[in-house]
């Protein structure tokens, strides 16, 4: 059993992670950490923690325990002030912002525009998609869990980059998210009346995350990849859809295109790619740890359409960091993790 602390616990993330670890084998819920909410349970808050199901929620005064294993599910910017001193008191530490998934700070403090103050420690994280680098994440004490579009995104173009079926200039991912994504804040843009029945495009043309995809997808192809990610916001809670479109190269067949994401993902357990013409839904995926990745060829264009879904606070967030922490306690990389969407 591995004693847990979960800090920023009341954020959309925070509860869903709390909501997923309350039924893993391996974990006791220690502490859960909340600035807004100490001396409250979590049943206060959300109403789908049971009546007897007790998650008590501290101060962040009254910090993890030694020993603990904590995850991070603060803003960006946050988790730069709380992870130094949790590292240096030899906590194993999963953070779910962006604070430390950039090799290189200068790009994190160009696009996020804050100064980056723990380099040092961001040179000991390990970028926590465990389909590429899960042989990391397993020796690793400090895991920068990659964020939802992000994660949607690198699975499905890292294998077809790598092989050079497709080209690497002119990608464009269109993206789209559920309003979970914007976390649980109380802002008049992510109210029902500015998001229902509407859908817009935002942070054209510089979504911070298009920094994020591209670092991983240069590191993860060996060529210089810039590319366009447009973000938009879907009328919907959760789940997030990326169409994106890339040159194919010469002759390559759908056939080619297959088997190479067979190569990648064959026993990945959660990354699913469906046969050549199926496309993958949201209702595929949400409630689930999974990502689906289907695609289409268009000889008119000499193009290639890929649809990548994925739950933004399962695979996109909490469910991705349970991945991480089942392989950095030597644990089954599926344990306590949703493998079937609730489609319905
Ligand atoms: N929402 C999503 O789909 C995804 C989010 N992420 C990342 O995960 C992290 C958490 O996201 P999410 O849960 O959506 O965000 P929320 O805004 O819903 O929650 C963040 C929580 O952090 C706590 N907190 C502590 N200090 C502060 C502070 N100074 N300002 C604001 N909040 C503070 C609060 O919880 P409390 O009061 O209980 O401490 C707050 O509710 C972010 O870094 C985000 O970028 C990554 C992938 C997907
Ligand atoms: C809909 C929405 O607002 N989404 C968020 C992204 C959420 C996410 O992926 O979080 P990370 O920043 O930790 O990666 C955004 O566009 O900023």
């Amino acid at each position: 059993m591995v004693n847990v602390s979960v800090i920023g616990a009341t954020g959309y993330v925070g509860a869903e992670l709390l909501r997923l670890l309350s039924a893993h084998p391996d974990v006791h819920i220690n502490k859960a950490v909340s600035k807004s909410f100490a001396g409250k349970e979590m049943k206060d808050i959300y109403a789908n923690f049971i009546p007897n199901q007790s998650v008590g929620l501290t101060g962040e005064e009254s910090g993890p325990d030694a020993g603990d294993f904590v995850f991070l599910c603060l803003p960006h910017g946050q988790s730069l002030k709380a992870a130094p001193a949790l590292l240096a008191s030899g906590h194993k530490v999963i953070d779910l912002s962006g604070d430390f998934r950039y090799d290189d700070t200068d790009i994190y403090e160009k696009w996020y525009g804050i100064p980056h103050t723990a380099k040092q420690e961001n040179a000991s994280a390990v970028y926590g998609l465990p389909e590429f680098f899960g042989d990391d994440v397993k020796k690793s004490s400090f895991t920068a869990n990659p964020g939802c579009y992000t994660t949607t995104s690198i699975l499905a173009l890292a294998p077809l980059l790598a092989e050079g079926v497709i080209r690497e200039n002119g990608i464009v991912i269109d993206a789209k998210s559920g309003v979970t994504g914007a976390g649980r804040k109380e802002k008049l843009a992510f109210s029902y009346c500015e998001t229902a029945d509407n859908f817009k495009a935002y942070s054209v043309p510089l979504h911070r995350h298009t920094s994020e995809i591209e670092e991983q997808l240069s590191k993860l192809s060996g060529k210089d990849i810039c590319l366009l990610f447009t973000p938009h916001l879907l009328p919907v809670k959760r789940g997030i859809l990326a169409t994106i479109y890339a040159e194919l190269a010469e002759g390559v067949t759908a056939e080619q295109i297959s088997k190479v994401y067979e190569s990648y993902y064959a026993d990945a357990p959660f990354t699913h790619v469906l046969p050549h013409g199926k496309l993958p839904e949201l209702k595929y995926v949400v409630g689930s740890n999974n990502c689906m990745i289907g695609f289409e060829l268009s000889e008119r264009t000499g193009r290639i359409i890929i649809v990548s879904c994925t739950d933004n606070l399962i695979k996109g967030a909490a469910g991705q960091a349970i991945q991480n922490f089942n392989l950095m306690n030597g644990l089954d990389e599926t344990l306590g993790l949703p493998r079937t969407a609730w489609y319905l």
